[in-house]
């Protein structure tokens, strides 16, 4: 039997380390470009971050393979292999870093053999950190979490978040599935721009489902086990198992709250992180 524990470890010192930088570079004037559209921002900060991260890792275990956002915007095929593979998103929220807006953070998930293994994430605005291995419990600050176990759905809060594609259709998918949740009605909808934050939320019992249709693997994979190590579910927006290269998720305390919220959706195409670039086409198509 695998320990992954040394891993872990490594990933909370360097996931404090990233937080830091970020805390700093909030402060600092910024460089600031977009990628997959005029929404979806990048800076130099979340270059640097993710270079300190993969090469602080790589040279501890130099055999195992790295996913990252902004290798993967720079070309780096995006491949879960049954290889240790580290699953990071050196800064979650960069819009609200570029804005200095208070919820970003540092996600580093790992995976070996395509299994979720644990997760962890850093909230650099006030050194919040989350984390869980499998099978041993998912905590903040130490403080083991819980989900919500509320199964109904008018006693509830849901978390989303918009995504990158802006155009009328999408916005319109994206208003009419909040529409749906607002109207169930639940208590409220709350998007914070930051979808690992969100999701440790949920994972924290202070909501009760997160759902999205464009985040990325490495906005998932951290999240993904700290809510299950606290009692949630997470699956795939059509209440199939959790796929992590689809771009899509539907997280909750109860299977209850999670199944309404399936059966609510319509989808938004963004594609996959494991597609091949020439089919980036058919993300244009909501
Ligand atoms: O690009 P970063 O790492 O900031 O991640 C955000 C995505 O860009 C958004 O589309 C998405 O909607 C979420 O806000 C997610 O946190
Ligand atoms: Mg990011
Ligand atoms: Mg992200």
């Amino acid at each position: 039997m695998e320990d992954w524990a040394q891993c872990l470890d490594e990933a909370v010192r360097v996931a404090r380390r990233a937080g830091q930088v970020v805390a700093c570079a909030v402060q600092q004037e910024k460089c600031v470009r977009s990628k997959s559209t005029p929404t979806d921002l990048v800076t130099e900060a979340d270059q640097q971050v993710e270079e300190l991260i993969i090469s602080t890792l790589r040279s501890r275990f130099p055999e195992h393979r790295f996913i990252g956002e902004e290798s993967s915007a720079a070309g780096v095929k995006c491949e879960l292999t049954d290889s240790p593979t580290w699953i990071i998103d050196p800064i979650d929220g960069t819009c609200n870093f570029v804005h200095s807006f208070p919820m970003v953070a540092v996600s580093i998930g790992f995976a070996v053999r395509k299994e979720l293994e644990f997760g962890v994430i850093y909230h650099c605005f006030d050194e919040t950190l989350y984390t869980a291995r499998k099978g041993h419990g998912a905590f903040r600050n130490g403080v083991r979490l819980q989900v919500s176990k509320e199964k109904d759905v008018s006693k509830s809060l849901v978390l989303t978040e918009i995504g990158a594609k802006r155009d009328s259709a999408t916005l319109d998918i994206f208003l009419g599935n909040m529409k749906k949740m607002l109207s169930a009605p639940t208590h409220g909808v709350r998007i914070i721009g930051s979808s690992t934050l969100a999701l440790c939320l949920v994972a924290s019992g202070s909501a009760e489902a997160y759902y999205q249709f464009g985040l990325h693997c490495w906005d998932i994979a951290a999240a993904t086990v700290i809510i299950r190590e606290a009692g949630g579910v997470v699956m795939d927006t059509t209440g199939n198992t959790l796929d992590l290269m689809s771009r899509r998720v539907v997280a909750a305390g109860t299977r209850e709250i999670a199944d309404y919220v399936v059966k609510q959706l319509q989808p938004i195409n963004y594609g996959r992180d494991d597609s091949d670039p020439d089919n980036l086409a058919l993300t244009s198509d909501p």
